[in-house]
């Protein structure tokens, strides 16, 4: 495809994709679903233009007001996901002056703001939160994410997958702290791979792994995963099952629950009850009161967690939205309590970043529910043999009580998780 056109197919998903109607990924998604014309190689760069941008919108917004041209062209130049000697081939004379002055803008010469790409209520937040670990924190949230994938132990091995990968040419490395975990270098198509069509190998981030494995769900026993969307952790929890016992996952979006169907044929699992439920409270799963091992609560959250892949929560996500999902958090957190027996454990875990969706929900709970005990996080990591378990964790008086995975620290999504017993 010519540079020119390519640039102005940028700058027209831009222009769908900054109107934060839906998600990003999925306006991505319709958009070459109805443009049929692009091969995989232009959607990598459209999609991962789109994505610089949206990262980066605050610096491109600020050097962009100079320039000439639509808004979203210079967006989309600033943010091109090609070779430089490419986009060349589009710019006219006075755009590549332009973008040579932009290059030469110093750091310190930019605002706040335009370093780390935040809305003004998340920058305050997170910096009252995290002290002098905000600024490395900004930086990680503005690079991509890598791709982690995860064994499915029920059909194979780490090692032996690896070497698999490698023979089809897919460099990667074990991830640091998840047994199940691999790291892969770039980002390779996986779901062609017989690998992936058999389901030995999962898409999945080391974090999201970690939550599985905190759950410490055995053979045998009555789990429910109650958030449980397209069935990421379900998945793996049923696979440290040994898919024996029963697991139920439950979620109010049936749409969500078909998604994980496909991945449950692929997994071999047969010990997943999918079943969507209207609401926390529904009848259907009174029955199930008091009879769980384990429950997992993965709450719907802001997902600031996840800047990384989904950049454009950002922009979406606001202090209102986020004080109505803490309302909802905490009724789900509720609601599902009451599935544990006695013995039992209740995790409530959250792809957020921000202590009000987290700590503060989780200790308003525990205030509230004197039959659940407190489990620190960071001791179920350490019997489970897992590596630096300690480094993982924080709070309480001796920073085990929660899990607490950072971008920056851990190379995983922004993830939160609370472990109880219940007497
Ligand atoms: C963070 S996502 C779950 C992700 C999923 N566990 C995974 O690993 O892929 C939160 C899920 O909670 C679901 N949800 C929202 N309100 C709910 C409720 N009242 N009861 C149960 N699930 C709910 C959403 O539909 C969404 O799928």
């Amino acid at each position: 495809m010519h540079p020119q056109a390519l640039l102005e197919a940028c700058a027209a998903l831009l222009r769908e994709v900054l109107r934060f109607e839906h998600p990003a990924d999925a306006v991505v998604s319709r958009h070459f679903r109805a443009q049929r014309q692009f091969g995989p190689r232009e959607r990598a760069t459209l999609a991962e233009t789109t994505y610089a941008v949206l990262r980066r919108k605050l610096l491109y917004e600020r050097l962009a007001r100079s320039g000439s041209g639509a808004r979203e062209r210079r967006l989309a130049i600033l943010g091109f996901a090609g070779a430089r000697g490419f986009l060349d081939g589009a710019l006219s004379a006075q755009e590549k002056g332009w973008l040579h002055d932009c290059d030469a803008v110093a750091p310190q010469e930019l605002f706040e703001p335009e370093r780390h790409n935040l809305p003004a209520w998340l920058a305050e937040r997170l910096k009252a939160q995290l002290g002098a670990d905000f600024w490395p924190l900004a930086e990680g949230l503005l690079q991509p994410a890598p791709l982690d994938l995860r064994v499915n132990i029920l059909k194979a091995k780490r090692p032996q997958t690896q070497a698999q990968l490698a023979q089809a040419a897919i460099e990667s490395e074990e991830t640091p702290y998840s047994p199940w975990g691999l790291r892969v270098r770039g980002k390779p198509a996986i779901n062609r791979l017989e690998l992936f069509t058999s389901g030995a190998i999962e898409v999945q981030d080391e974090g999201s792994q970690l939550l599985a494995l905190l759950l410490d769900a055995r053979r045998g026993e009555m789990v429910t995963d109650f958030c449980a969307g397209a069935g990421g952790k379900t998945l793996a929890i049923g696979a440290s099952m040994r898919s024996t016992g029963r697991l139920y996952a439950l979620d109010v979006s049936a749409h969500r629950l078909d998604a994980l169907k496909p991945r449950l044929a692929r997994s071999g699992l047969s010990n997943v009850h999918p079943a969507a439920i209207a609401h926390e409270r529904d009848e259907r799963i009174k029955r199930l009161a008091g009879k769980m091992d384990r429950v997992l609560v993965d709450a719907p959250c802001s997902g600031l967690g996840t800047l990384r892949r989904n950049p454009d929560l950002k922009w979406r996500q606001s202090p209102q939205s986020v004080q109505e999902l803490t309302v909802k958090q905490q009724a789900i957190l509720q609601s599902a309590a009451r599935l544990v027996k006695p013995g039992g454990r209740l995790i409530y875990a959250t792809c957020s970043l921000l202590a009000e969706e987290n700590e503060a929900i989780a200790e308003a709970f525990g205030a509230q529910q004197r039959d659940f005990v407190p489990l620190p996080a960071g001791q179920v990591l350490a019997d489970l043999k897992l590596q630096q378990a300690a480094s993982l964790c924080a709070g309480g008086s001796d920073g085990q009580r929660y899990l607490r995975l950072w971008p920056h620290r851990h190379q995983t999504d922004g993830f939160f998780a609370a472990v109880w017993q219940r007497r």
